[in-house]
């Protein structure tokens, strides 16, 4: 296993305020940014073991109770060397690193293309990553060096989760608080698009032509996996992820109905990590039941991202296709991912349209009003628009501890445990894995390892 030093985190989104070291063009009140978050992906095999640092890292992945979140570097660091040689295995499957940043990069050049063709010509759009490059800090720094005066944040994934748009808002909002390069620059964010008729127009075209396929277009079952959330971000911190899921599932099943077809459907969640209770069903769990309930024909939908990438390339097209196929099912199709579709990103760059008169200066009131019920706002725009403080603050507005997605300290992690004896007890199991892992194998390196290895 390679043990190559751990990167430290670009950022935490708790980390304070590292300010922007650029002298900012005064803001040309004209020019439009639009913002794209993503996750990021390891770009060669050596770039794992960092990535994944940088992931685990992120108190929004693992979220600590915060009298033991000094720990979170070092937890980091030990999941991040366990699990890098499987996620390795992984990324090596499919070429030997992921496809996010260039489908990303190419997804901003489309939208900037699409919005110069209705009329935004004085737009410039960003790529930032939050666990790999190019990372947020850069594309905000471009942001203010190129003199934008309204930025639209636009997450690339269509279902808010805490996990993903949550922790990339949260530490824009951590850069932006306090640091006067962003005191003249207005933003909005849209927070959740997955109930744009273009996107779920585009969704229903892409799983249509697909159906078509099949020798049974009518039988096949329309299989949606979702990345999965541990269940206690939905249940104990209110993570809107499921709900909005489940909406968007409705919509793209809506629209497939209005076409005429009737197909069956499923949605179950994939890609959990550790074995804490993730969203259920799980996708391995529901193609085993589906298979021995008979299901002959399955075409697989990824619905919670819109590149392709390791879940896609990977764990969906080789292990569940094999699953499946031991399972019973003979014809198996997966829908690819929206990637650059062109009805996709027309809507999207809608959507950065219709935002552009909510913008507002960080830390006012944007002009639309925040409903008190969720984080949207009340506008024409078919998307919830909203400023940052007060999206975070409806989404998350606790900020609850949650144990950690990762088993072995989970019962150290729980709210009844928040002791001095579980806490020391913690620092315990801490010390002995770190010896463990800088000194070799033994019982409890190898059952972590497994617990972290797992899919
Ligand atoms: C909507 C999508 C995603 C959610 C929700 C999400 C939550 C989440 N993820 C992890 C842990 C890992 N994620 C990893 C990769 C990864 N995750 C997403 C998307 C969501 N994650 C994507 C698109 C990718 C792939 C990026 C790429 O390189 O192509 C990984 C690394 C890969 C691996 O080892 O499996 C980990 C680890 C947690 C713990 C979590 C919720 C708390
Ligand atoms: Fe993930
Ligand atoms: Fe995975």
């Amino acid at each position: 296993m390679s043990r190559s030093p751990p990167q430290m985190p670009v950022s935490s989104s708790d980390s304070g305020t590292g300010q922007l070291d650029v002298a900012p063009r005064p803001p040309q009140s004209g020019k439009v940014g639009v913002l794209l978050l993503n996750l990021g992906g390891p770009e060669k095999l050596e770039d794992v073991q960092p990535f994944l640092y940088n992931l685990f890292a992120d108190p929004d992945i693992i979220r600590l109770p915060s009298a033991v979140r000094f720990l979170q570097p070092v937890l980091a660091s030990v999941i991040a060397s366990l699990r890098a040689p499987k996620s390795a295995e992984g990324y090596e499957a499919i070429g030997g690193g992921s496809p996010l940043r260039k489908i990303t990069d190419d997804q901003a050049v489309a939208i900037r293309k699409a919005l110069r063709k209705k009329g935004i010509l004085d737009a410039e759009v960003y790529v930032a990553m939050r666990y790999w490059h190019p990372y947020t800090e850069e594309a905000l720094k471009q942001v203010v060096e190129d003199g934008v005066g309204k930025l639209v944040i636009l997450p690339l994934y269509p279902q808010f989760s805490i996990s993903t748009s949550g922790s990339s808002l949260r530490l824009i909002e951590a850069l932006f608080k306090g640091d006067p390069a962003f005191e003249s620059l207005q933003h909005t964010v849209i927070p959740s698009w997955y109930q744009r008729p273009g996107y779920v127009r585009a969704m229903a075209d892409l799983i249509q032509e697909e159906l078509d396929q099949f020798p049974d277009p009518e039988e096949a079952r329309i299989f949606f996996s979702a990345h999965g959330v541990p269940k206690s971000y939905v249940i104990e911190a209110g993570d809107p992820y499921k709900e909005e899921m489940e909406e968007c599932v409705a919509l793209i099943m809506g629209e497939l109905a209005r076409r005429g077809r009737g197909n069956p459907h499923t949605l179950a969640y994939q890609s959990r990590v550790g074995p804490v209770e993730w969203l259920k069903p799980y996708t391995d769990d529901s193609i085993r039941e589906l298979g021995k309930g008979g299901c002959k024909s399955l075409l697989a939908v990824p619905i919670s991202f819109v590149s392709e990438h390791i879940e896609t390339l990977e764990e969906i097209d080789m292990e569940y296709r094999e699953l499946a196929e031991e399972s019973g099912v003979r014809h198996w199709r997966r829908v690819p991912a929206l990637n650059t579709d062109a009805t996709f990103i027309d809507d999207l760059a809608d959507a950065v349209i219709e935002a552009l008169p909510y913008v507002s200066n960080f830390g006012g009131r944007s002009s639309a009003t925040i409903g008190s019920g969720g984080a949207g706002a009340t506008t024409d725009a078919s998307v919830p628009i909203g400023d940052l403080e007060a999206l975070l603050g409806a989404y998350d507005r606790e900020r609850r501890a949650l144990p950690a997605p990762v088993g072995p300290w989970e019962w150290g992690f729980t709210k009844s445990a928040e002791t001095w004896n579980g806490r020391l007890a913690m620092v315990a199991i801490i010390v002995i894995l770190l010896l463990e892992v800088t000194t070799g194998q033994s019982v409890l390196y190898s059952a972590i390892y497994h617990m972290t290895a797992l899919d």
